[in-house]
Formats: C-alpha cells, structure tokens, sequence
C-alpha cells in the first residue's frame, strides 16, 4: 500500500487496571471514546493484560477466545464506529487444545480482527530480591511474527519481554518496519533498570520507532507495573513518555524521520554480512 501521510496521530492509553473484567474493559472503552472526542487519533493502544490482573493464577480465569469473546467485541465495534487502528493491548486468550497465550488484537477502521499476535517469549525470570515470575506456569508461546500495514506503514508487534530479543525487532527492521509496538508491563525491578534503555536500544538497533503501552501503577496490585508508556523516536530520542498513572498520551509521528536518520547514518548498508556468516562461534 502506498503511504497515505508521513503524519499518524497515536494515543497511548495508560490504564489502571482492577480484578473486575468488565469494569476494566469498560474504562478502556471510555478511555477510547475520550481520545477519540478530544485528540482525534488515526491509532489507538492499551497496555498489556489490560482486562486482568496480571499473574499466572488469573490467566486461565479471565481467558477468552478470539474474536467472539467479550473484550474482543468491545475492541472491533469502537474501531468500526470511530474509524480507527485499536492496537488492543494483550488479553489472555483461550486458544487451540486448551492452551492460554498472551494476544495482542489488532482491528482495523472497519472492525475487522487485522492481526493477532501470541507473545513469543514467555515471560520466565527470576531476580534475587526483586522479582519472580513465571508465565510458562500457565501460558503457552507464540510461535509468529506479526506486521501490520497502517496507511502504508509497516509496524511489528512484540509483547513485553519480547522486546529484550533483539533478533525479532532486527527480523522486523530487515521485513522493512517503520515502527514496532509493544503492549508491555514491566515492574517496579525491571522497570527502572531497562524499560527506557531496551525501548532506545531497539530503536536504535533498527533506526524506527518504538512505542509501548503499559498499565498505570498501583503500588497495592500483586503485580505491580511500572508504567512510563513512551514513544521512541528513530534517532533513539525519548519523544514523549507518561509518568505513572493513568494518563494518555498523544503524538504526532513523523514517519519522514525514519529515512532521514537511514539516510544520514546508513549503518544497514554498511553491516558485514559476509564475516558474521562466518563468525567462528557460530551464533
Ligand atoms: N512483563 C514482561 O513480560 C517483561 C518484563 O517485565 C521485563 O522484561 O522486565
């Protein structure tokens, strides 16, 4: 598809999050409307595990299938009746044999499910005295990439912990990407140690945007987020960032910026394909 405008309006929705489905679905919906009304948005996110509370005990509980399930259908009717993207965040998905994934929804201007993307790498990690976790206790890998064409841009979309894997941003970048997005939760561990680092090293990395989406913090959650959603530009700078709470934040992206940092720093031409094939470790 040929691209429409360099311009794209995003809103990054930061939510706060509650153990009530419906009273979480339905401040995302008044959250989209409200964007929708005041900034006019072309593309819409959430942040990850937006409809539950995120913990591998309530992932099976607050399952649901794709697309006829409740937060689903609640996504596509507001991209139909207000003619946006909805990069839907994650939700827990009950899939195929029983299985549960972390799935990010993507639905187009006319309602229509564009993508869905299983978070890739699971979430395994455990910090001495900061923080344990263990999605493979109850959720299965994703094993696909996904791209979407908005306007004639081409975005990947990671979940969280998957933009610690520099190889699938890079597969991204060499598919032609302009933009990755990530519904992500990262802690109060993590957070501060990586969550702005990994965004400008992946934007750097591969000279496009970044843009993550997290849940609000609630220092009284099991889990608790460290917020701070934020758009990284292709020359690695912070363009705009939420602090902790709920809060949404609107930008303009500039998609020009992506071939002019290309242009003037060309490190993708300049890499030495032919020596790392033949790399003596083999990796
Ligand atoms: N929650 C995640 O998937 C990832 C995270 O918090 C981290 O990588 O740190």
């Amino acid at each position: 598809m040929s691209k429409v405008s360099n311009i794209m309006r995003l809103a990054l929705l930061q939510l706060k999050g509650s153990k009530d489905k419906t009273v979480n679905v339905q401040n995302a919906v008044s959250k989209i409307e409200a964007a929708v009304r005041e900034h006019q948005p072309r593309l819409i996110t959430l942040p990850e595990c937006f409809n539950a509370p995120y913990g591998t005990k309530y992932f099976r509980e607050y399952s649901e299938t794709i697309p006829d399930g409740y937060t689903s259908q609640q996504l596509s009717n507001l991209a139909k009746k207000h003619q946006v993207y909805i990069v839907g965040g994650t939700i827990p998905e009950l899939g195929e044999n029983d299985a549960i994934y972390n799935t990010c929804t993507v639905w187009s201007p006319s309602g229509d499910l564009i993508a869905k993307h299983r978070k890739m790498h699971l979430f395994d990690i455990d910090v001495k005295g900061g923080i344990r976790f263990k999605e493979s206790e109850t959720l299965s890998a994703g094993n696909d990439f996904t791209t979407i064409d908005v306007d004639g841009h081409k975005i990947g979309i990671g979940i969280c912990y998957d933009i610690r894997f520099e190889e699938m941003a890079r597969l991204y970048r060499n598919e032609g990407c302009e933009m990755i997005i990530y519904p992500a939760a990262f802690n109060m561990t993590t957070g501060p140690l990586h969550w702005e680092l990994l965004q400008r090293s992946r934007a750097n990395d591969n000279q496009l945007f970044v843009v993550t989406t997290s849940p609000a913090r609630d220092p009284s959650a099991e889990y608790v987020a460290y917020g701070h959603s934020m758009i990284v530009d292709p020359w690695a700078k912070v363009q705009k960032s939420a602090s902790d709470g709920e809060e949404t934040v609107v930008a303009d992206i500039d998609f020009s910026l992506v071939e002019q940092v290309r242009q003037q720093i060309p490190v993708f031409s300049q890499r030495r394909l032919d020596l790392y094939a033949t790399a003596r470790n083999g990796q």
